[in-house]
């Protein structure tokens, strides 16, 4: 573990190794008269996995829903600031909130299969984007989001079977082929292993690693040591704001800002 002594104070951080898929500047957000996130401001790399960390309340699960709208939908809740995506503005009034969340799918800490077939749980995307001409189309689909999930072997024989019965980590494996179904662009995953076993817990971390070459993916994660195996980079939140962000190696061996030295040593969180 690092020290205080062995942080290089002010050292420049990298740039991005590859181009930004998301970017934010200085958001804010707040419920009813309480502010939520202060002035954040973060460059999300593309097709690479980006972690947020930090104790709770920090507001990491407040950020992730700002990139795909989440939080048009909880009553009192105003977001200001501005958020990239591809340089297109996401707050526009103009832009297609449904459209977005196809683009920017999200994975939740308890799996959520809709009480349906595995087929349809992976197919109702698709169809209510349009996605499929033919029933043929839609199969290709939904078995290829399930391949891509890795989950496609153990179900194979039973996509008739309600999802709701299938284990928990074959549950969320679901929910990411569900997510994967109709071509997210980014994927957003808050804790999506904190409800599963370690064995399904290292599925769910191998598949995540496995989507990155084509998905620019963003989990929300209590786990520092989850944090250091899947993503590339990594920022840590603490009381609303961002404190630092870059290469997941450096924050974890070379911190910069006293704070996130403390919440990685365990002095707080
Ligand atoms: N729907 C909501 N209504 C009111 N306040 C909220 C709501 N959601 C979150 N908050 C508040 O906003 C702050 C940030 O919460 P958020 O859930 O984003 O933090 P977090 O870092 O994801 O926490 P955790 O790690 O515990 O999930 C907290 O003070 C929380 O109480």
């Amino acid at each position: 573990m690092p020290t205080l002594e062995t942080m290089t104070a002010g050292a420049a951080e990298p740039q991005l190794e590859r181009p930004a898929k998301v970017i934010a500047r200085n958001v804010n957000v707040y419920y009813g008269d309480k502010q939520a996130l202060k002035d954040v401001s973060l460059d999300i790399e593309a097709r690479s996995v980006t972690s947020f960390i930090g104790p709770s309340g920090c507001g990491k699960s407040t950020f992730l829903r700002c990139i795909n709208r989440m939080n048009d939908t909880i009553a009192g809740c105003r977001v200001t600031g501005r958020i990239e995506i591809d340089s297109q503005d996401i707050y526009d009034p103009a832009l297609d909130v449904v459209h977005l969340r196809a683009r920017v799918g999200m994975v939740f800490q308890k799996p959520n299969p809709f009480p349906k077939s595995i087929f349809e749980n992976v197919a109702y995307g698709p169809r209510i984007h349009g996605l499929a001409r033919t029933k043929a189309e839609l199969e290709e689909i939904v078995i290829g989001s399930l391949q891509k999930a890795g989950l496609f072997e153990e179900v194979k024989d039973r996509l008739d079977d309600p999802g709701t019965g299938l284990s928990g980590g074959q549950q969320q494996r679901l929910c990411i082929a569900r997510a994967i179904a109709v071509s997210p662009e980014v994927i957003l995953m808050d804790e999506p292993c904190s409800a599963l076993d370690p064995i399904a817990t290292a599925k769910v971390e191998e598949l995540i690693d496995e989507l990155r070459e084509n998905y620019t993916i963003i989990i929300v994660t209590h786990s520092m040591q989850q944090a250091a195996r899947v993503s590339q980079r990594t920022a840590f939140f603490h009381l609303g704001v961002v404190v630092e962000d870059g290469l997941t190696d450096s924050i974890f061996t070379n911190p910069k800002d006293r704070r996130t030295l403390d919440y990685i040593t365990g002095r707080f969180g």
